[in-house]
């Protein structure tokens, strides 16, 4: 495993980065990946051949190894080397607390198996949406290229169809959020379409302390940039045949 170079200086435990102000759990990591890493990535990202992509009605998107087949993996290959390293065996280094054991140490596969790359160009965004029963519940997402607020909501007493936007978290490029527990399951998260990110404040954003530049946002304005978030998690059903299926079945 390549532990990377030196810059990145990780937390001794997931305890030490834990966003203190919202409900269990989440983790936040400013310098996850260095600069190097970040380029690295988005060139591999970029110049995956086109069948990789799905292109949606704003945004585009990726999944490594395959889509999800009624919450199945249908193709059980491990994730290509540029996606496991240095991410996946950074995040398994990190204990949750002291003496403890890393975040996956319970699921299925003790480790990620599935990533969904999405690429944000300015004011595109993700609808309000809980991520379902398909994975196990811990979401590490790496951000890439720019700044932006992903927003929590919760649903309204009433049923209402709009849920209560309840707290952002602040993502800044090379940074890791995971979260897990009642946030996975209780929660929605989304992102708004916007190209400017408003209001932001120590106040406003739950992760502001953990931010490695918070002095960048002082005027409380992040003007939004192409931003690609790498979503890991452990998908719970992988199928047997996975690994039997033919080319034919298999995008490169
Ligand atoms: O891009 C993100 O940070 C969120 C993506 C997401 O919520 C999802 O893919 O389920
Ligand atoms: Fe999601």
């Amino acid at each position: 495993m390549n532990p990377g170079p030196a810059q990145v200086n990780l937390p001794p435990s997931l305890e030490a980065c834990r966003i203190t102000a919202l409900p269990p759990a989440a983790y936040y990591i400013a310098d996850f990946i260095t600069e190097e890493e970040e380029e690295a990535i988005l060139h591999k990202v970029e110049t995956a051949p086109k069948a990789r992509w799905r292109q949606l009605t704003h945004r585009r998107l990726q999944t490594w190894p395959s889509d999800l087949v009624k919450d199945t993996l249908l193709d059980a290959r491990p994730l290509p080397d540029w996606l496991e390293n240095p991410v996946v065996s950074r995040i398994l280094s990190i204990p949750l607390s002291d003496g403890e054991p890393n975040i996956f140490a319970g699921s299925p596969h003790l480790r990620p198996n599935h990533v969904l790359i999405n690429e944000y160009p300015p004011n595109t965004g993700i609808m309000p949406h809980k991520d379902g029963g398909a994975y196990y519940p811990v979401v590490c997402t790496v951000s890439l290229g720019s700044s932006l607020c992903l927003n929590l909501h919760k649903n309204k007493e009433d049923g209402a169809l709009d849920p209560e936007l309840v707290w952002r978290i602040l993502q800044e490029p090379r940074s890791l959020l995971i979260t897990t527990a009642d946030l996975y399951s209780e929660y929605l998260h989304g992102i708004e379409p916007v190209s400017v990110d408003v209001n932001l404040s120590e106040r406003s954003i739950a992760n502001w302390n953990l931010l490695r530049s918070p002095s960048l946002y002082k005027d409380g304005v992040n003007q939004r940039e192409t931003r690609t978030s790498l979503t890991y998690r452990d998908v719970l059903k992988v199928s047997k045949l996975g690994n039997k299926l033919g080319p034919m079945f298999k995008r490169l």
